[in-house]
């Protein structure tokens, strides 16, 4: 079960069930919390790492040295497929994405705020569903980054 942002499950000795307490606001409530979609948003991306990326390493290439300018330029030919419709990004993040989610087509699943690297998620939380992002530099490289829900 997943909680919006600042939501924790308690339990209530007194009617003896849990409860939904915002940590922030200190409201609590019986019913279940529901993250709207301004709160949650589903991506998918492709992550280019180069030399001085957070782990220069990933499942296509044990020891990544591209410098971060040659980084750019392979994404945004990546970009430029996509956005001629040539490519999909699910379909290049496979086959050339430097992150483990590759294996899943680039999809990261559902996220909310505080959960990603603040640039990759301020990136995402301003996409509309089905909008592609520019270049996002993160710790872990450059990445595309694609609005699914
Ligand atoms: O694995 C590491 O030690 C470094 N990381 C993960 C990471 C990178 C920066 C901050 C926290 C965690 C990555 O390099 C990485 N970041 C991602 C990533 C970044 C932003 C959104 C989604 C995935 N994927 C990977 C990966 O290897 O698969």
């Amino acid at each position: 079960m997943e909680l919006p942002a600042n939501w924790v499950i308690r339990h209530s000795r007194t009617y003896n069930k849990d409860y939904y307490f915002n940590t922030v606001t200190k409201e609590s409530q019986w019913d279940a919390p529901v993250a709207n979609d301004t709160e949650r948003v589903r991506v998918s991306h492709l992550l280019v790492k180069h030399a001085g990326s957070r782990r220069p390493s990933s499942w296509r290439e044990e020891n990544i040295t591209r410098s971060k300018d040659e980084a750019f330029d392979i994404l945004k030919e990546h970009q430029r497929k996509i956005e001629q419709g040539e490519e999909t990004l699910s379909a290049l993040a496979t086959n050339f994405s430097d992150c483990s989610s590759a294996k899943r087509g680039g999809d990261l699943g559902h996220f909310e705020r505080g959960q990603m690297q603040k640039p990759f998620e301020d990136a995402a939380f301003a996409l509309q569903v089905g909008e592609l992002s520019k270049p996002v530099w993160t710790d872990s490289g450059v990445h595309l980054i694609l609005r699914t829900a």
